[in-house]
């Protein structure tokens, strides 16, 4: 009998500390996992208590470890070959898995859950690697082993496996509620999307566009930067806000020093409104203390004074370098750094003020009906959904 990696085992992340919740996140997760991998019909998938197996049948399992590997909830996961709890078929699976043409040092790792299995583990160990030492060239190397196989013993089954792939970690998305992140097409927005996803945090992204001061250009990075983190959620929807009116107006009436601030309070104002038609507990942004003069606490503190909702700053107090390093970790970087045009950056002003007084916005902002233009930001946004996998070759 041949056998081959046919299995996927799933080890749950920080679910496990979860006490009563824990039947909720294992839910979640399986859902996710579903979700994430409706391109390939045939899988099937099995959920227990402690673990989650994915049965493949003739899938790209590398496909498929790539989609896993971004799935919050899991903290790791092995290829796997199913086999009966019979020591003959566990020595033959370790064996006919491997690639036994070039010689390399392995080590036999097997562990027992079913205790009334007939051989103790360090009998497994020597049995399987008996096998490999008559018949090939490989050595044991108990340290630092080039192939590490583990044999896992259960009462209904045995499991061969690869060695552990890293997961993405986190909590599984949808059971932290739902935000709406600010996305521009900076660097640090997409990474705040990235780290309220994976604590858990359903998110949809509202993107502020001002044209025919910001181009078609503009608005694809950004739909380009929420389609690379929605990898991460199986899909995301972005509302695309037509700012250009409200924009003008604020320039037409307050003070130019005045107008970084005064436009994030607007956004403030249209994302609150849109978080609540769309039943979101939140709104994130992509702010950290210091990095230019609006990004100030006092800044900070004008801007949350529009609204009641929580204002989570993911990157907050993160270094520039490592904000980056993340943003290359996952993939967004190089799309963040194309050189399109902002709605903030088109009518940056020459000295922003870095310690905005609250009583002075509201003094230019009494200066017109804002309140109608908020509303009309909010009834005329578009809402674009957006998929890891590109249109063209759009599977879902
Ligand atoms: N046009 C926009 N649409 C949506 N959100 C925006 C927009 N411009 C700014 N923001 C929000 O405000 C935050 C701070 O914006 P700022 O202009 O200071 O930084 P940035 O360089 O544009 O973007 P980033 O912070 O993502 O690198 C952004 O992280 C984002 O959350």
């Amino acid at each position: 009998m041949a056998y081959r990696y046919n299995h996927i085992l799933i080890r749950y992340g920080e679910l496990s500390l979860k006490g009563k919740n824990r039947n909720n996140f294992i839910k979640a997760l399986y859902d996710n996992v579903r979700k994430a991998l409706k391109a390939f019909p045939t899988l099937e998938f099995e959920k227990q208590h402690d673990r989650m197996y994915i049965y493949l049948h003739d899938e790209d399992s590398k496909q498929v470890s790539d989609i896993l590997a971004k799935v919050f909830g899991i903290s790791s996961f092995s290829l796997a070959i199913k086999v009966e709890p019979d020591l003959d078929q566990i020595i033959d699976a370790c064996y006919e898995s491997l690639d036994l043409t070039t010689p390399k040092t392995f080590k036999v790792a097997a562990r027992r859950s079913d205790k009334l299995f007939p051989y103790i583990s360090d009998d497994i160990n020597r049995r399987v690697a008996t096998k490999i030492l008559k018949n090939s060239d490989w050595k044991v190397d108990v340290h630092n082993p080039d192939v590490k196989i583990v044999v896992e013993v259960h009462q209904d089954a045995a499991y061969i496996m690869t060695d552990r792939i890293q997961g993405a970690g986190g909590y599984p998305v949808g059971v932290g509620g739902k935000a709406m992140v600010l996305l521009s097409g900076g660097i640090d927005s997409p990474v705040a999307c990235y780290l309220m996803m994976k604590r858990g945090v359903h998110i949809e992204c509202i993107h502020y566009a001002s044209p025919p001061y910001t181009s078609q250009n503009a608005q694809e990075k950004v739909m380009e930067l929420a389609r690379l983190v929605s990898g991460y959620q199986g899909d995301v929807l972005v509302h695309v806000v037509p700012f250009t009116d409200l924009q003008l107006a604020i320039y037409q009436n307050a003070d130019e020093s005045y107008a970084i601030t005064l436009m994030r309070r607007m956004m403030m104002r249209i994302a609150t409104g849109l978080a609540k038609k769309r039943h979101a507990q939140a709104i994130a942004t992509g702010e950290s203390i210091g990095q230019v003069a609006s990004q100030t606490l006092e800044s900070m503190l004008a801007i949350n004074d529009v609204t009641n909702m929580p204002i989570i700053r993911p990157v907050v107090c993160m270094d520039k370098v490592e904000i980056i390093d993340l943003s290359k970790k996952i993939g967004t970087y190089e799309t963040s750094i194309l050189p399109y045009e902002d709605c903030c950056t088109i009518f940056t002003p020459k000295n922003p003020v870095t310690k905005p007084r609250v009583d002075k916005c509201e003094k230019y902002e009494a200066k017109w009906d804002f309140d109608k233009m908020v509303q009309d930001c909010i009834d005329n946004t578009e809402d674009i959904w957006v998929h890891p996998v590109k249109v063209e070759e759009d599977l879902f």
